[in-house]
């Protein structure tokens, strides 16, 4: 079950002051058991740390302001399949949903950052069957205030992150709201950038298509 919940009262309209559309984006939330994929996204929705959390699957909606513009998050924070052999599993309903994807492992369980490779994994080969290339995507390494109990480095992180071609943060959700906020404004600014890139993209194509229907009709006159 997936809990519907909202945390600001939504605008009304579609458009934001000075007439801007409103940005929307769907992000989901991915990882490991007990990563803190809710202590990350209730860190950014409340700014608190409350220490423990349901397991319940919840979309969140959240409206912001970012830079000036109207932005509506809708955060899927999911829970994470208890059989191991669907631990990597990313649904293809959650796939065409999402915008945007946060793939949480904690710095302290290697085993989570295994989980973490195997969903980045499944997101890229999803959206390139789907054929989009481009899907926004940040690697974060959690409870980064547990020094003493770190089992993955931060260079794995970052390398990891650099070979899947996503963003990468090593965060606390349990020491700092910051770096919440910047994960998710960060993943907003990745959707954008993909969404503009697709328009410019389809731009293109209708370019090439108008000129050989240009260059069609020449030939049948
Ligand atoms: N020290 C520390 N503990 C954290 C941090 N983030 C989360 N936790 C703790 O880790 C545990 C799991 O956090 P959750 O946010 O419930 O993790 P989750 O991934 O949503 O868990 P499930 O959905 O149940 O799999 C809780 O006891 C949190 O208090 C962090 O940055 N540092």
């Amino acid at each position: 079950m997936v809990v519907q919940l909202r945390t600001a009262p939504q605008q009304p309209g579609r458009m934001s002051e000075g007439s801007q559309p409103k940005v929307e984006a769907n992000i989901l939330v991915l990882g490991a058991e007990k990563v803190g994929k809710s202590a990350l996204t209730v860190r950014f929705l409340t700014r608190r740390f409350i220490g423990e959390y349901g397991d319940i699957e919840s979309v969140y909606t959240h409206n912001v302001m970012v830079g000036g513009r109207d932005v509506c998050f809708s955060i899927w924070d999911s829970t994470c399949p208890q059989a191991a052999e669907l631990q990597g599993w990313v649904s293809e309903k959650q796939l065409r949903w999402a915008d945007g994807f946060v793939v949480v492992y904690s710095i302290c369980d290697r085993s989570s950052f295994h989980l973490a490779r195997q969903q980045l994994q499944r997101i890229r080969q999803l959206k390139r069957r789907g054929g989009s290339e481009k899907s926004p995507v940040i690697l974060v390494g959690n409870k980064r205030d547990l020094q003493h109990r770190r089992a993955v480095s931060s260079e794995e992180g970052r390398l990891l992150a650099l070979s899947m071609n996503s963003g990468f943060f090593e965060i606390s959700a349990a020491e700092t709201y910051h770096g919440a906020l910047v994960v998710f404004h960060e993943l907003l600014d990745l959707v954008r950038d993909s969404r503009s890139s697709g328009k410019k993209a389809v731009g293109i194509r209708g370019i090439v298509r108008t000129m050989s229907a240009v260059f069609g009709r020449r030939r049948t006159e």
